[in-house]
């Protein structure tokens, strides 16, 4: 996951191959809390594993489940319907989860104890009243710790003898699904006598209620319905495990590889998505997206849990759409709509209003700022198209919602070739933290921005390049780690950097069994990380640099580093010939008397005794040999920024090149 203030995604150009997405967010959270109210253990394969499904796993543990993870797969032994009697008030946080916040007060209203729910500001504003007014109705004791209508809630327990089971419990479905969902995975809880829920007010998002069904007959709840009006919980219902339970990939998540299909072709110009774990059967009410996908143009088949979606009509057609059903995937639509053929309209959307964020006026913010021209209003959106010259580099703000953050990482797509920037990219933790690595295994970028940082032993650079890298979620190239393993390697094969043993040398640098994990260099599977970090590797390292065709053998392993959404490498030739093309380059600099007194300190701090004499004419030394040599010489590139830290710390020179950075980005502040 990108943890970083923003991410920038270069411009792409194409997308092909295969990504397999995280579990539904609404089929995790029902499967779990209906598994934590049956009795018995049931095992949960391809559960998401998000910030939404942990909130809930806490509160399910907190209540007495038995919780194992490993992998993907999850047991998890229900209560059996009952709470331990006598237990003290539970306080439980739900963060911005409204498959937990819903659901748990139902159910919690029924178990019996006593509990405060609560979760971020924006879950304390996100409308629960109806769900509560239903369930007071029946009887339960709950009461609004901050504003009515909205979380905070206590709940006491209530007798359930106390119950009124003999009128029907009326419910909105007007504003959210979720409440109607909620009662019905709550009640059988209370099911000593038939239970009718009917609802009052058109019932928006059905199909979210089809999953809940449908999850609920996986747990031997058979509810009857007649239409979406009125649902009955028979008498005597139990909750029963079903033993093993599958989740299918999210089909909302899918909705940004549906449009990346539809909007992208692949490098030769005909390749597809292919998108496992979810098909067009599946249970889920956004897989519908593929009508909406379909009617713009693209071309979808599906199998049996798999979709492969190609570029058909090409600009997308427009549409004008009642997207009341796939409220949620709708947001990507809005996206798609800036590639369109006219204007496409969303009609009956005023649920987005309510959600993590107002999710029309966001749309609506994010769309300007990339030049779009969109008309909102309480429960449409309609955006036009934007031709080359009208799109603009933008930062888009995020509003701590993931779906806005996934669906305009599509604006990449842009034909004038500008970044997008994604503020607080790390929102999509909610329900698919990979999301921006699976982009980017599928994407390709015609450029791939790449900072180069030479320059000579111990100026700093290694320090430099990996936390400019880490700031700005890029990779990371220690290019002199690959001579020292180099070097280390002809050590161990008995061989010595000179001219006859060239060609052997070569050899072993082009078939390294090298790998990088977690800040360790591993050789062949050894940790050789130490190994390689003393004065004597060093020098090796910089004799066998000198064999021209060692560094040869090393060019295209350097070069295959460069993925998106960028590379920061450091090293003596990243400028010069690595990458000549880099966007910035840094020549970095520092006295020697500098130089050799940090890696003295550096080298002390790790137990190695040295002299600062013996490291300066070491250093000397190699610097020598480094700018001396024929090929790939230490020396600035034409074009680089020349920075002397001598006199500057760490941070002064990270917040230098940021800035130099900065000033190359089109991006206009936020
Ligand atoms: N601006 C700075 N001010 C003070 N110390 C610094 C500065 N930059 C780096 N250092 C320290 O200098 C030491 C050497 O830095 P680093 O290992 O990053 O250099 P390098 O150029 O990558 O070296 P090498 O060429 O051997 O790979 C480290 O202990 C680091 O913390
Ligand atoms: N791009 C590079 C990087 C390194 N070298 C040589 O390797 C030696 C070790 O490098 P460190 O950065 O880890 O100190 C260095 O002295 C160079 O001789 C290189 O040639 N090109």
């Amino acid at each position: 996951m990108f943890s970083t203030a923003f991410l920038d995604i270069p411009a792409l150009a194409g997308a092909s191959g295969t990504v397999r997405l995280p579990g539904s967010k609404s089929i995790s959270n029902r499967v779990l809390l209906l598994a934590a109210l049956a009795s018995g253990t049931t095992t949960v394969h391809d559960l998401l594993d998000s910030d939404d499904t942990r909130v809930m796993l806490d509160a399910l543990r907190a209540l007495g489940c038995g919780i194992d993870a490993a992998g993907s797969t999850l047991r998890i032994t229900g209560i059996g319907g009952q709470l331990k009697p006598g237990g003290p008030m539970l306080p439980l946080f739900l963060g911005n989860a409204g498959t937990a916040m819903r659901p748990l007060t139902a159910a919690l209203s029924l178990l019996g104890g006593e509990f405060e729910l609560s979760g971020v500001p924006r879950m304390h504003e996100r409308p629960i009243g109806d769900l509560v007014d239903a369930l007071t109705q029946l009887g339960c004791r709950i009461d609004y710790l901050g504003n009515p209508g909205y979380p905070p809630l206590r709940i006491r327990p209530v007798d359930h003898g106390a119950l009124v089971l003999d009128a029907p419990i009326r419910v909105r479905g007007d504003v959210s699904s979720q409440f109607l969902t909620a009662l019905l995975l709550a009640l059988p809880l209370a099911a000593r006598k038939d239970i009718v829920i009917e609802v009052v007010g058109e019932l928006i998002s059905k199909p979210y209620i089809e999953i809940t069904l449908n999850l609920l007959a996986r747990f031997g709840i058979a509810v009857q319905r007649e239409g979406w009006e009125r649902f009955t919980i028979p008498a005597g219902s139990r909750y029963s495990s079903p033993g093993d339970i599958h989740v299918e990939a999210d089909a909302s998540s899918a909705s940004y590889f549906i449009a990346l299909g539809a909007i992208a072709t692949g490098a030769s110009g005909q390749d597809s998505i292919r998108i496992e774990g979810v098909g067009a059967d599946s249970i889920q009410g956004d897989i519908r997206f593929i009508e909406a996908a379909r009617q713009m143009g693209a071309q979808v088949d599906s199998g049996p849990n798999w979709l492969d979606v190609r570029r058909g009509a090409w600009p997308l057609k427009a549409i004008d759409l009642d997207a009341n059903h796939i409220p949620d995937a709708a947001m990507t639509l809005a996206v798609m709509a800036l590639y369109a053929d006219g204007p496409s309209t969303l009609r009956n959307i005023a649920s987005w209003r309510v959600k993590e964020t107002d999710r029309i006026d966001a749309m609506a913010n994010e769309l300007r700022k990339l030049g779009a021209t969109v008309d909102s209003g309480p429960d449409f959106i309609r955006v036009h198209p934007l031709e080359r010259p009208g799109w603009q580099a933008a930062s888009i703000r995020t509003y701590d919602d993931h779906r806005v953050a996934m669906c305009f990482s599509l604006a990449a797509f842009n034909p004038a070739g500008l970044p997008v920037r994604i503020l607080e990219p790390h929102c999509v933790a909610k329900t698919f933290p990979d999301y921006f690595e699976t982009l980017f295994s599928v994407a390709q970028a015609p450029e791939v921005p790449v900072i180069c940082i030479d320059g000579p032993t111990a100026s700093g650079k290694g320090t430099l390049a990996a936390e400019v890298a880490r700031l700005l979620g890029y990779h990371y190239l220690d290019s002199g780690s690959l001579y020292r393993v180099t070097g280390l390697a002809m050590r161990r094969a008995g061989l010595s950097a000179e001219p006859q043993h060239e060609a052997q040398i070569a050899a072993l640098a082009a078939a390294l069994p090298l790998h990088f994990t977690e800040g360790k260099v591993l050789l062949a599977g050894e940790d050789v990380s130490d190994e390689i970090r003393t004065e004597a590797a060093g020098m090796d390292a910089s004799r066998v640099s000198t064999l021209p065709a060692v560094r040869a053998a090393l060019l295209a392993l350097q070069q295959r580093f460069r993925q998106l959404p960028g590379l920061v490498a450091d090293g003596r030739d990243m400028g010069t010939v690595i990458f000549p093309d880099a966007a910035l380059k840094v020549f970095l600099t520092a006295s020697a008397a500098q130089r050799a007194e940090r890696r003295h300190k550096q080298l002390i701090s790790k137990g190695i005794s040295t002299t600062l004499d013996s490291l300066r004419s070491d250093l000397e030394a190699r610097d020598a040999r480094d700018s001396s040599r024929s090929v790939a010489p230490l020396k600035p590139a034409q074009d680089a920024r020349h920075l002397d830290n001598s006199q500057l710390s760490i941070e002064q020179s990270i917040d230098q090149v940021l800035n130099w950075w900065q000033e190359k980005q089109p991006f206009k502040p936020a």
